[in-house]
């Protein structure tokens, strides 16, 4: 199979699809891999380090698509990206398209098979290509929220851990699953008041284990989620109902009646955030307030630490690019429902419920076209 790496073209985003290790072990199995010139230099890779392991380099975006079976990348295909994508080509990347609906038309249009790297399940009820990037989220929504709480961006002047005889900063994580439970041990360890709300029991009772009483763990109700915003110097909003547009927790009531120069950092806007004021921002430009708020909601977060993300994206992609590569999309698909559950758009299709549901078009059963 020809496999083809593009540059990342969303702004600010330097992460590479896949590093000169990943690629060799498709070279080394008669894989064809072609990169286009500069895709790895964010992170350290130059053209030469891809030739080293039998990759060609090709000079433009479009040579890649043309020639490709499939396409490896990480963010969401751009408009020009999604121009060029053919029938039947292999999409193989974040798509996040419950919120997009221009991108989930586009992707329906041109025929591909999209597979989503975050609707990819395992067999312990988890996500495994979208764990690594939360790890990285979760931990680097602190630190963003940090830098919120400081007056120079419209925040109320506190510092999370506060410091002896002064009190520290509440800070509340709706959702504890990935990104929630890496909040918290960052939030924890710099001292902040920490509390994580989640509607899942079990996670709850896992948290409770986990942080010894560091942290508090309650569960997830309207009425919880007013009182602990309300209280919040930093809200971190990390739900998720895989596939679907994030649930709006947080409305623009709340984000009226939370302190003047609260922060929200609404990781999950790449779902289209949990918060009604949440629209997404860029790390060029990364916040903006509303009633008093400042509210951090950059997309791709991790795009920012590309190196540490690369890495431990590639981690856990790599093997199902090389199930997709040895055996083509149709027989990777049928022996792996997890897999198949990555499936959002196929020949047309819309295959992932949620997807379907969120823009009111007709679901067809992945299954069903394989
Ligand atoms: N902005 C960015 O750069 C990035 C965003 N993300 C996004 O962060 C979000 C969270 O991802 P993960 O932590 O990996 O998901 P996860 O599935 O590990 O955790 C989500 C948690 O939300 C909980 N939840 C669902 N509904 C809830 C409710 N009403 N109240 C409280 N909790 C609720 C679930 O029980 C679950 O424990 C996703 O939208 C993901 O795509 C992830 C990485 C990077
Ligand atoms: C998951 C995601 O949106 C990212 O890594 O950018
Ligand atoms: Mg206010």
């Amino acid at each position: 199979m020809i496999i083809g790496v593009p540059k990342e073209i969303k702004n600010h985003e330097y992460r590479v699809g896949m590093v000169p290790a990943s690629v060799r072990e498709l070279t080394q199995r008669g894989h064809q891999v072609i990169v286009e010139t500069q895709a790895g230099s964010g992170v350290g890779f130059s053209d030469d380090d891809y030739v080293a392991v039998g990759a060609s380099i090709l000079d433009t975006a479009k040579a890649i698509f043309d020639k490709a079976d499939m396409i490896v990348k990480v963010k969401e295909p751009q408009a020009i990206e999604r121009a060029m994508l053919r029938h039947d080509q292999i999409l193989f990347t974040y798509l996040h398209l419950a919120p997009d609906l221009p991108q989930t038309q586009e992707l329906v249009d041109s025929g591909a098979v999209c597979i989503a790297y975050e609707t990819v399940t395992d067999n312990r009820g988890g996500l495994p290509l979208l764990a690594p990037m939360s790890e990285v989220a979760g931990r680097m929504s602190i630190q963003a929220g940090a830098q919120a709480l400081e007056k120079s961006r419209g925040g109320r002047g506190m510092l999370l851990g506060g410091v002896p005889g002064v009190e520290p900063a509440k800070v509340v994580i709706i959702g504890g699953g990935m990104v929630g439970r890496n909040a918290a041990q960052m939030a924890v360890g710099m001292g902040a008041d920490v509390t994580i709300l989640d509607r899942n029991i079990d996670v709850l009772r896992a948290l409770n284990v986990q942080f010894n009483n560091t942290a508090k763990a309650v569960y997830s109700t309207a009425d919880a989620i007013e009182k602990h915003v309300l209280e919040a110097d930093l809200v971190i909003g990390g739900v998720l109902i895989p596939g679907a547009a994030a649930p709006k927790l947080i409305t623009r009531d709340h984000i009226a009646r939370m302190k003047p120069g609260a922060a929200i950092v609404d990781v999950a806007i790449d779902q289209g955030g949990c918060a009604e004021t949440s629209k997404a921002t860029t790390h060029q430009d990364p916040t903006y307030i509303v009633d008093d708020v400042v509210h951090y909601c950059v997309a791709n977060m991790p795009g920012a630490v590309a190196r540490t993300s690369t890495f431990a994206l590639n981690n856990v992609t790599l093997p199902y690019i090389l199930r997709l590569a040895d055996l083509g999309y149709k027989q990777a698909l049928n022996n792996d429902p997890h897999l198949l559950n990555g499936l959002n758009v196929m020949h047309g299709k819309i295959t992932c419920e949620e997807v379907a549901e969120a823009h009111g078009m007709p679901f067809v059963a992945p299954a069903s076209l394989l």
